[in-house]
Formats: structure tokens, C-alpha cells, sequence
């Protein structure tokens, strides 16, 4: 029972918090100074912030690969202090730090165990272009009773303009990612949100030490399943792939793949990590790209 009505009056907080926001969008005042301070909650509690360096390993055409499933990318003690269902083993944390029995499985308890260690921080969902930041975001914004938000959205709104790739045109990459950097440092005064970041935004430092706020999450995803699922939906919505010759899917993974060997260490500086290979190796499915976002979705609430 207590669980439940935690969960109840957390959802009733998350739409005063939205309802806030949308009114000072509509004023036009500024939109991030927002969430009603009776609507949030701050936590003192800061964490070390150390450079975790990803494993690489070669796979052919001399492009290096990241090692999925890693127990090394993962500071365990911060799995530990994140982790219950949230990042719900949901989405895979290592076997190692997952409940081997089940009080977290307990739904009753759910909630209590779980508010201690998220404790109203932020989810960052930090990954390449396509990696399901969006839409898993959603999914587990849902669970939590968390209001979720998009920073390439949350950008094109603090420009006033309808697309990234307009920003890019119009004002170049600089501009930009001076305005996602700003983007997340307003939110890193903010609790109860998931973000989804740019892909790049893990490229800066400084977007670090405002992610530090919260909670970091890498969704790691191949490559090759990256390339396909964008080559279906094309890559208008993103101008870091417009660039290269040759047909949609090669170009993109030549690009993606360029991108991920500039970024590869920056992802791993995540709090945890989610390898859509590990859940669909748990699942038994053996193409990663048949483990839909409902699989993962259903995963995910499975646990909470
Ligand atoms: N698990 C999944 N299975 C199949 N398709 C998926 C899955 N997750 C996301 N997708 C699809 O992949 C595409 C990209 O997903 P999404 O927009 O959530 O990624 P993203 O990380 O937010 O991308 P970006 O950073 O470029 O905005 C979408 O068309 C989405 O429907
Ligand atoms: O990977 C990237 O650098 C980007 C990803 C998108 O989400 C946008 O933030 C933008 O297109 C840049």
C-alpha cells in the first residue's frame, strides 16, 4: 500500500511539474527557471566523477568496436547506489550486482527501495544518434512517475527554431552545443525529469559536471542496428549525417561509426550502462535488432 500511494503522489507532483513548465513556455518568460520548488526536492549527496576508459577491441575494416556487456565500464559501487529496478537490471546492469532473490522484485516494495538511491535525481540517457534515448526515455520516465524531456527539442526551443538541423545550418555546431551545454545546466538544477541528451552532448566536460547532478545511463547499441534503424527514418533530423557519399545505410554507418571512435570513452564516463546485446542475449533473441522497444518496455515494467 505504501508503495502505491508513493507512486500515486509522486505522479500528481510530475503533472504540477509539467503544467508549470508549459505555462512559462506559453509566457514566454524563461522556460527553465520552471519546476515550483514545492514540486522538487534537492539532493545533497555528490559523487565522485571518475574517466572510465572503455575497452576496445577491433573488428573489420580497422574499426575500432566497443566490448558491450563490460563489467569494467561500470563503477560498480554507483550501480549499487543507482540501481534497484531502476536502471532496472530493467535495462540490464551486470549480473553480478543484479538481486539474486527477489525482494526487489516485490512491487510492495518497489518504491521504497527505490527512492533512497534515485533519491528525485535526474536520468540522463546519454548514446548515439538512434540509440532509443527517446523512446526508451519515455518508457522509463513512465515508470518512474518521472516527467520526461528531450534537450535537442529543449534547444530548438531556447533558439526558436523548428529543427537541429536548422540550428546547424543557420548557426553552425558551435552554436549549438553552446546552447546544449546552457540546456543542461538548467537542468541539472531540476529533479524528477529524464533526459534525453544529444548524442554529442557527452563530447564537452563541462556537460559532464552537469549530468553529475544526476543519474547517467548509456544506451550502448551496435552500430549496424543504429544505421538501420535511422536509414528507415531518414536522416533529415540529423545534420551530422548528411555528410559522405554513397548509398543511405553505408554512409550512415560510416559516419555513426566515425562519430562513436571520437566519443566511445566519453560514453563510458556513464554511471551505468545498458547493452541492448546483453538483453537480447537475455531474452534469447538472436538478432539484437528484433529486440523491440516493447521488449525492452515490457522488461522494464516487468521489474517495477
Ligand atoms: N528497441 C527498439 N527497437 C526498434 N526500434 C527502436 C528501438 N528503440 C528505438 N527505435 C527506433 O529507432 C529510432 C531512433 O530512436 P530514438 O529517437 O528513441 O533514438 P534517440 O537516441 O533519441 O535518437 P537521437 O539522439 O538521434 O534523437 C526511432 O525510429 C525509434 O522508433
Ligand atoms: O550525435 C550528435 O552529435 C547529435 C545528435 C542529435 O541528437 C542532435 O543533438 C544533433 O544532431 C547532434
Amino acid at each position: 500500500m505504501q508503495s502505491s500511494t508513493w507512486i500515486m503522489r509522486e505522479r500528481i507532483v510530475m503533472r504540477k511539474q509539467d503544467s508549470s513548465l508549459q505555462f512559462l513556455q506559453k509566457s514566454g518568460e524563461q522556460k527553465w527557471s520552471g519546476v515550483p520548488a514545492s514540486c522538487c526536492f534537492r539532493t545533497s549527496k555528490r559523487r565522485s566523477h571518475r574517466l572510465v576508459v572503455p575497452r576496445v577491441s577491433c573488428s573489420s575494416g580497422n574499426v575500432p568496436v566497443l566490448e558491450s556487456g563490460s563489467p569494467t565500464l561500470l563503477d560498480e559501487s554507483k550501480i549499487l547506489k543507482v540501481s534497484p529496478q531502476y536502471v532496472l537490471t530493467l535495462l540490464d546492469a551486470p549480473t553480478k550486482v543484479k538481486p539474486s532473490h527477489s525482494r526487489f522484485h516485490d512491487p510492495e516494495k518497489k518504491a521504497e527501495e527505490i527512492e533512497p538511491y534515485i533519491n528525485g535525481r535526474c536520468i540522463y540517457l546519454v548514446g548515439m544518434m538512434g540509440s532509443g534515448k527517446t523512446t526508451v526515455g519515455k518508457v522509463l520516465s513512465d515508470a518512474l512517475g518521472y516527467s520526461f524531456c528531450d534537450c535537442d527539442t529543449l534547444i530548438e526551443q531556447a533558439v526558436g527554431v523548428n529543427t537541429v538541423a536548422e540550428i546547424f545550418n543557420q548557426y553552425g555546431e558551435g552554436f549549438f552545443r553552446d546552447n546544449e551545454t546552457e540546456v543542461l545546466h538548467k537542468l541539472s538544477s531540476m529533479h524528477r525529469h529524464v533526459v534525453s541528451t544529444g548524442g554529442g552532448a557527452v563530447i564537452r566536460p563541462i556537460n559532464w559536471r552537469h549530468m553529475q547532478k544526476g543519474i547517467s545511463v548509456w544506451l550502448d547499441v551496435p552500430v549496424e542496428v543504429l544505421a538501420r534503424r535511422i536509414t528507415a527514418v531518414g536522416t533529415n533530423s540529423r545534420p551530422l549525417l548528411h555528410q559522405e557519399s554513397g548509398d543511405p545505410f553505408s554512409r550512415i554507418m560510416k559516419r555513426l561509426y566515425t562519430l562513436l571512435e571520437g566519443r566511445g570513452e566519453a560514453y563510458g564516463n556513464a554511471d551505468a550502462k545498458v547493452s541492448l546485446e546483453n538483453i537480447a542475449s537475455k531474452l534469447g533473441v538472436e538478432d539484437v535488432c528484433n529486440v523491440t522497444s516493447t521488449a525492452i518496455s515490457i522488461e522494464l515494467r516487468s521489474m517495477v
